[in-house]
This record gives C-alpha cells, structure tokens and sequence, in this order.
C-alpha cells in the first residue's frame, strides 16, 4: 500500500538520520544505537562486530548543532516578513496508537493500534465517517489527550529521529494547533489577533514593521482583508461570521511560521471556494517545509485532490493510509473502483460506511504497520529534544534577539490587550458600572443621610451602621462577582494561548491583576463618587457618612482587592462560567457569616472560628468601624456611648489597626498565589 509515498518517505528520514550521523563521526557512514544511560553507541562498519563499540556523549557529538542552524534560515529581513518563508520541517511518525475507553459493557477500542506519518513539505489529511476517531488521533499526537481513570491512552510517537511525548509541554508548544472551536478574544480584530500571535512568538529580533507586514500577507491569503479590522465578536458583540472567524484562527497559528501544524476540521463551515482558500494556504505552508495534518469532513473533489497524503480510519483502524492519487487505484484493487465522474472524497466515505469492517478486512483493507524504522533517540532531557526540533530559545544560544520575547513584552502586551478589550467590551463593562451607579443610588436613597444622624438614638445609629455595611458589601460583591465570572469565561483563550507558546502563566496572571486592579478602583470610585471631588459622590455623601473620604476609599479599595482575588481563586479551580455561578455562595455567605455583624465572632463555635481570618469582610468591617465610630467611642462626653458599644460587641480594637490592614493585603496575596498555582498546575496538566 502506498509504497511509493512511504518509500519517499523513509528516504527522508534515512536523509535525516544520515546527516545527524555524520556529524557523530568522521566518515558519515557510521550507525548508532540507543544504550540505557543515554549516551550513544557509535558503530561503524569496521567496528560493528568489535566487543567494545565506542560510546559518546551527546554533547560531544553535538547532535543538535545541524538543527541550530537550520532554525536560524529566516534571517533577513525578507524572510522575516514572508509567512511562507522556508523551515526545516519536523517529520512526525507514530504508531500503536491505541485509546481504550472503559465502560460498564467492557472496554471499547476508540483506537486501534494506529499508525502513520506527516512528512514535511506535504498535507497530509485524516478522514472517516463520524465517530472513526480522527479527532481522538489528532488530540493524541498533539497530546491533548491523555489516559485517565477510564481511559487508557498509549502510543509511540516520534519526531525525527526522537522519541516525544506529545503531553509534554515544551513538546506540545512546538506544535501550532488550530481546535475546532475558535477559542479567539472576542473583543480584538483579525489583524489584532494575528499581529498578537505573531509578536508574542515569533523570535524578538522581528521587527514591528515586519509584523505588520507578515500579517498583512496573512490576513490577504486567508481572504481576511475586508474584516480584517472588525471585531471577532461573540455572544454579547455581533462581529465577523464564522467562516471568518475559523480562517482567523488558522492565521494565528500560521503566521508564527511552524513546523507543525496540526487543524482540527479547518474547513467546518466553510463553503467550497473559502476551504478551497484555505486549504490552498495550507499547501504553501507545506512547500516552505512545514509539515501540517488535519482532520476533514466531505471535502469537495478539488480539495480533496489537492491533498497529498490521506490517512482514511474507520471504527479507529487505519483504513489505508497513503498518497491521494493512488485512492482510486488502491480501492479499484479492492474490489471497489470508483464510478466515473464521481468525487473520490464520497466514494471512500460510502465504502467505509456501506460495508461492514470485516466485510473490508476480507477484501484486503486495513494493513498491517510494516514500516522497518531506525531505532530512535530517547532525548535525556527537554533541551536535547528542544535542539533537536529546532527551537532557538535556550540559555545556550548567546544571541538574545533570537529568543522568544521577555516576560515584560509578554506582560506588557497582555495588559494592552486587556484595557482594549475592557475599552470594547461595552455592554459587559458598561453593565458592570451601571449596575454599581444604580445600586449605590439605591443604597445613598434608602440610607439618606443616615451618617449624620443622632449617635445616641439606638435605632438612628442601627441605620448608620446598616449603611456602612450595606455600602461595604455592595462593593466587595460588586467587584468580585464579575471576577468570578470572567476568569473561567475567558479560560479557553488562555488555555488555547498558553498551550501554544503566546505567553507564561505568571505573565497573564500579571497582566490580569494590573488590569483588575485599575477596573476595581474605577468602580470603586463610582460606587463611593461619581467622580471627583467628592461634590459629584453617589453613595458616601448620600449617606452622609462621616469618616475621611480617602481613608474610606482606601479600606473598600483593600476589601475589594481581597475578595477578588479569592474570586479568581475559585474562578481558576472552575472550568466553566455556569460551574461558577454555582460558586457564587462560596465566595459570599461565609463572608458575611463570619464579618461579626449577624455573630459575634467569639460565639462561633471554637473549631469553626479560624475561618474568620480568612474572610477579607471580617478585616474590612473592623477597618470601617474603626473610620466611622472610632472618634466618637473615644468621646467621653456622650452617653450611652452606641459607637464604643459598638466597637465592643464587633470585637473591634483600635490598637489592632495594623494587624486588621495587614491581614486584609495578606489574604490579598494568600488568595492571589494560591490563584496563580491552580492555573498554573491545571494548564500544564490539560488543555
Ligand atoms: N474522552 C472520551 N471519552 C469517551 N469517549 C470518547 C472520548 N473521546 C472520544 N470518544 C469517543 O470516541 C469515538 C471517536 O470520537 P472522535 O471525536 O475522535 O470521532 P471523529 O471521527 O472525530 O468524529 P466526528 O467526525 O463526528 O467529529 C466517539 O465514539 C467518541 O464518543
């Protein structure tokens, strides 16, 4: 089956092996073999039966140092600005592929004992009726897949001449995956979203200008160039159509020029002439070395003919596997020639899903693996295998414009990006404020001038306190809930971006605090004033209430800090904004439970009291109280002194001001790392 595809492509990795070897020894006909330690065993043809072959180590053999160069091609400035500038492309083979899934009914093979490859410089298709694995295939070789308690995925999977584990996260980085979800900020452009990729990995030493340029020449061959400066869109904001929006998405991919590219469905929603676009964009990505695999439905017969490679599954089998032109030819063989004038793309697909599997494995289909492959090289670590692949960004390459930019430009472009989006996203942020301008007009209404009232009439100074309560929580809710809310809700564009090399975990997670912290003050400033000067307040002056205006703001501004910060720790332990609405008493009822105001905190039951200190609420209320009634419970010349009573029973002491602030900003950082290990141990762990 396929031998002349297959025997072309065993001459490329023999090509490959064979210059990796010369670089071993002197005479470029050497073997090598993989010995445990690591280290490899060079054989050559006069020493093969010697006992004692001689064993290097790799760095002597400086196996990567071909691939070093080779990364470095792109160096002028044309082929910096060309999307479709020549790679060194990464062959990708596998085989026993297997996904057991285990049910009640017994274990059902997803995969069976898969194999195949994707040379570079060729698209290489995966189809099949539904259900026939293509989706599982592509998610294992781009380890996005991985076992779990029911299901059980192995495979052997090699780039080059190395073994891989696709899980692995430098691994996976090296691969461009476009998902069949178009996981895109929804707020930014085309040109933004394929100018963004392109800054955050493509090397530094690419110019803004050369960016621009690239992703002009992408947005042009994707057929972008009239939306190219229209939001994306989502639910909330009506932007580019869905055909657009997945053209995008394999722009974003593209223009960082990979090696690999992997495409889940690309064409999905596309009508024949824009697949037909894409998949032409394709197919320049592969002349110019890369190697790129996706999965397909019903492509037309243009498209399908374009291909150069299929692999067909059924029912998680390799059906044939092979170039595209010996199709009609293979299945003819097979008893199944294909009728005149008919798409060969149709003709497969009836015969896989007309006939039963063994009803073709009589007639021949479903072939063994009978590729003989060299042994491979285990890398004995990330940075063995990183070289191996190409990739420049290592402590070891002394140009610096040749790494992957900084944790500030990377910081800093987050940031950029999230005010724009806040900037756009108008109804989201927009309902954010308005909604806090309406409550405090309710509160300031409700509690009208309660703060400058008697001090001595018990039930004047409940009103007052209630106020100060009220005006607390307001904010702390106000503030959090969104948090809550957005952090898993934007958890698949960071996923998808982290995945692929945009960016570090503790860079977004900077990036997302400075920008909370800005919205955060905003809104707490609505909430307390309109604006400044205090004149244009909502609910403070409203209220009347009576402590330092700064001093206040400080205190909610703290509050607030705290509490989003356990938002965005709940948010980063959620995988989806509905599991987080269910979250939602979680962050608050403990909150108020244990801020002393419904209990005093010393008739909580002992055991259960330590959770105080873990309630920003608890630290902001004493903080309040001490602002509001602090003055007057010194004030001896009133009685009965309400504000001293008051402090009393809240278990409020002025002498413990610091403490309060510190526990405040502490539960702020507490609240903050805690965040910030989640998403870092739940990114690297899956996608
Ligand atoms: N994690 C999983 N748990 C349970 N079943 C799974 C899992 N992943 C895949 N499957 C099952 O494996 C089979 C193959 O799924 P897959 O999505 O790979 O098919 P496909 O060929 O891409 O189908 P389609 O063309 O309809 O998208 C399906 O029956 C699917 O339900």
């Amino acid at each position: 089956m396929a031998e002349d595809g297959y025997s072309k492509f065993l001459s490329y990795l023999q090509n490959a092996e064979d210059t990796t070897t010369e670089s071993y020894s002197s005479n470029g006909t050497s073997k090598h073999n993989i010995v445990e330690n690591g280290s490899v065993q060079i054989l050559s043809p006069d020493e093969e039966d010697a006992d004692a072959p001689t064993t290097y180590t790799r760095s002597e053999l400086n196996i990567s140092s071909r691939r070093k160069q080779l990364s470095r091609r792109a160096s002028t400035t044309e082929e910096r600005r060309n999307p479709f500038a020549e790679r060194e492309g990464n062959a990708l083979i596998w085989r026993n592929v297997n996904m057991t899934l285990s049910t009640k009914q017994g274990e059902k093979k997803l995969l069976n004992d898969v194999w195949g490859e994707v040379p570079p410089g060729e698209i290489t298709a995966i189809m099949g009726p539904s259900g026939a694995g293509k989706s599982s295939l592509l998610n294992v070789l781009a380890g996005r897949s991985r076992s779990t308690a029911k299901l059980n995925v192995q495979s052997e999977i090699r780039m080059n001449e190395y073994l891989v584990d696709p899980t692995n996260i430098e691994v996976r980085k090296q691969i461009a995956f476009v998902a069949q979800d178009d996981s895109l900020s929804f707020t930014a452009t085309p040109r933004e979203a394929i100018r963004f990729s392109a800054k955050l990995r493509l090397p530094r030493i690419t110019t803004d200008n050369e960016i621009e340029e690239l992703a002009d020449r992408m947005l042009a061959e994707l057929g972008l160039k009239d939306c190219a400066d229209t939001m994306i869109g989502g639910s909330l904001i009506k932007g580019i159509s869905g055909g657009e929006r997945k053209r995008t998405s394999v722009g974003v991919e593209l223009v960082t020029k990979p090696s690999l590219v992997f495409l889940d469905e690309p064409t999905s929603g596309l009508d024949s002439f824009s697949a037909m676009q894409v998949i032409k964009v394709l197919k320049k990505i592969a002349h110019a070395g890369c190697s790129v695999l996706f999965t397909i439905h019903q492509p037309s017969s243009d498209v399908f003919n374009s291909f150069d490679r299929l692999i067909l599954l059924n029912k998680g089998m390799v059906m044939y596997q092979g170039p595209v032109s010996e199709v009609p030819e293979y299945f003819a063989r097979h008893n199944h020639p294909m009728p005149p004038m008919f798409n060969p793309a149709d003709w497969i697909m009836d015969v896989a899903n007309q006939y039963s599997q063994e009803q073709l494995m009589k007639e021949g289909f479903f072939c063994k693996d009978e590729r003989n492959m060299p042994p491979a090289i285990v890398p004995s670590g990330n940075d063995e295998l990183l070289d191996s692949l190409g990739v420049s960004r290592h402590d070891d390459i002394s140009e610096d414009e040749w790494k992957h930019v900084g944790f500030e430009t990377e910081v800093r472009l987050l940031f950029k990006r999230e005010l724009i989006h806040t900037s756009r996203n108008k109804k989201g942020v927009g309902a954010r404020f308005a909604l806090t301008m309406f409550m405090s007009l309710l509160i300031g209404n409700i509690f009208f001038g309660v703060g400058g009232s008697s001090m001595t009439d018990p039930s004047e100074f409940n009103s007052h306190f209630g106020a100060m309560i009220m005006v607390l929580m307001m904010s702390m809710f106000g503030t959090a809930m969104p948090t809550l809310l957005s952090f898993p809700e934007e958890r698949p564009v960071f996923l998808r971006e982290y995945s692929t090399n945009h960016y570090g975990v503790v860079a977004y997670f900077m990036s997302r605090l400075a920008n909370e912290a800005v919205i955060t003050f905003l809104q707490i400033l609505v909430c307390l004033s309109a604006l400044l000067p205090v004149l244009l307040s909502i609910a403070y002056p409203l209220v009347d209430l009576q402590s330092n205006f700064l001093h206040f703001l400080a205190i909610e501004y703290a509050l607030a800090m705290s509490s989003t910060a356990l938002a965005v720790l709940l948010g980063c332990a959620v995988e989806d904004p509905t599991m987080a609405t269910e979250f939602l008493p979680l962050l608050f009822v403990p909150q108020l439970l244990f801020a002393g105001f419904f209990v005093r905190t010393d008739l909580i039951p002992p055991w259960l009291r330590w959770a105080q200190y873990l309630c920003a609420l608890t630290y902001g209320v004493r903080l309040a109280l001490l602002a509001e009634f602090g003055d007057c419970a010194n004030d001896d010349s009133i009685f009965p002194n309400l504000c001293a009573e008051l402090l009393d029973a809240n278990d409020v002491k002025e002498s413990e001001t610091s403490l309060y602030w510190g526990v405040l900003w502490t539960l702020f950082f507490v609240f903050r790392l805690a965040g910030l290990t989640l998403l870092r141990k739940k990114s690297t762990k899956f996608y």
